[in-house]
């Protein structure tokens, strides 16, 4: 054999390799899966944007989750060479790719946990909320899929703006008639992890030790951080104030991580697993204000979100910004509804 053909022989079985299954090996996925979920007594996930810049870091660490049994990899680019990355990994979870739409509801069936990222990102000098016109046709059709192949799932969304795909999200499962509130989160975590590095940075402390209720949502004045109720009890400046906020408000333009969805999803896994006491923020179904929609704290089991946690007293300057967030939240959400209603 030629060293060329050689080579063209070794990337043709490489390219064999990474080609997602076919119908008869999906027969073969779904027992391999069932040994894997009873194996292990761990959970089915699927990532949706495994490929992105989010996705691929999340996928990497929920294989090395133990509570992962099944790891579906979605994304309509790149899938079957992130899978194969992922796959080499010696953790128990079953890997598969899935390589666009067609594949959409093979990645989607008897999942557990869905965390959707599929998204175009945003650029410099754009808000969450320039990503709508895109973003919104993707959860859209996402969440289709989920209604009719795991309508059971707990549904994490991170594509932006979350503010108005979790009421897009809500308003496809209602049309569906799956929609169960409990199980449709928006992830806000981010806010709260850059809240306690924020603080812990301006008290000196280790940000492991420290607690800061961020509510609201997960777009600029929507998020609201209550420096009021930080734990352990601390007292603030004006100017501290003014400062931890606002860099808290623009985190998301000095960097955006994968970590915080990483915590998320494994807060929403224990909870599956019915370990007690799971509170974590999230932007959820809520009537702790006049909106439908609202993030706070959440306490997390077997089902979904068991209980929401009030606000708790606010001061002068809180009750302002809550004002504001209100005010902006209220036209995100009405977006996201007359997208799916128009
Ligand atoms: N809620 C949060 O805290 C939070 C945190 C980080 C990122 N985000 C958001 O998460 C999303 C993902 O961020 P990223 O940095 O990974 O972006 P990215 O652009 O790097 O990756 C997005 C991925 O989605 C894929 N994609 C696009 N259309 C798709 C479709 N129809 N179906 C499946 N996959 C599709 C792309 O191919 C790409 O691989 C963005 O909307 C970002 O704003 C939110
Ligand atoms: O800000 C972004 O564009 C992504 C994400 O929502 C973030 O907060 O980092």
């Amino acid at each position: 054999m030629q060293p060329s053909s050689i080579v063209n022989d070794r990337i043709a079985r490489i390219a064999a390799h990474l080609q997602p299954p076919n119908d008869s090996q999906m027969g073969d996925l779904r027992r391999e899966n069932c040994r894997a979920k009873g194996a292990s007594g761990g959970f089915k996930v699927a990532v949706l944007g495994a490929a992105g810049g989010i996705g691929q870091p999340l996928a990497m660490l929920m294989k090395m989750n133990p509570l992962v049994s099944v790891l579906h990899l979605y994304d309509v680019v790149n899938a079957p060479g992130v899978t194969a990355d992922i796959s080499h990994m010696d953790t128990s979870a079953v890997v598969r790719g899935f390589l666009g739409q067609q594949q959409l509801e093979d990645a989607l069936t008897g999942m557990d946990l869905v965390i959707i990222l599929a998204s175009v990102l945003r650029k410099p000098g754009m808000t969450r909320d320039d990503l709508f016109n895109i973003n919104a046709g993707i959860v859209k059709t996402l969440c289709e899929g989920i209604a009719k192949c795991c309508p059971k799932a707990i549904v994490n969304v991170i594509s932006n703006p979350v503010n108005s795909t979790v009421p897009i999200a809500a308003e496809v499962f209602k049309k569906a008639g799956t929609y169960d509130p409990k199980r449709l989160l928006g992830v806000t975590m981010l806010d709260v992890v850059r809240a306690n590095t924020f603080v812990a940075e301006v008290l000196g402390l280790d940000p492991r030790e420290v607690d800061v209720p961020v509510v609201g949502a997960h777009a600029g004045v929507t998020i609201l951080p209550l420096l009021s109720q930080v734990k352990p009890s601390s007292s603030f400046t004006p100017k501290e104030i003014d400062y931890l906020t606002d860099r808290i408000q623009n985190g998301g333009k000095e960097v955006v991580e994968a970590y915080a969805a990483v915590k998320f999803a494994d807060a929403c896994l224990r909870g599956l697993r019915g370990d007690a006491g799971i509170v974590q923020s999230a932007y959820v179904a809520s009537e702790v204000t006049e909106l439908p929609f609202f993030a706070s704290k959440v306490r997390l089991g077997r089902t979904g979100v068991d209980e929401i946690h009030p606000l708790g007293p606010l001061n002068e300057y809180e009750r302002a910004g809550l004002e504001k967030a209100k005010k902006e939240l209220a036209g995100s959400i009405q977006k996201g509804v007359s997208f799916i209603r128009k």
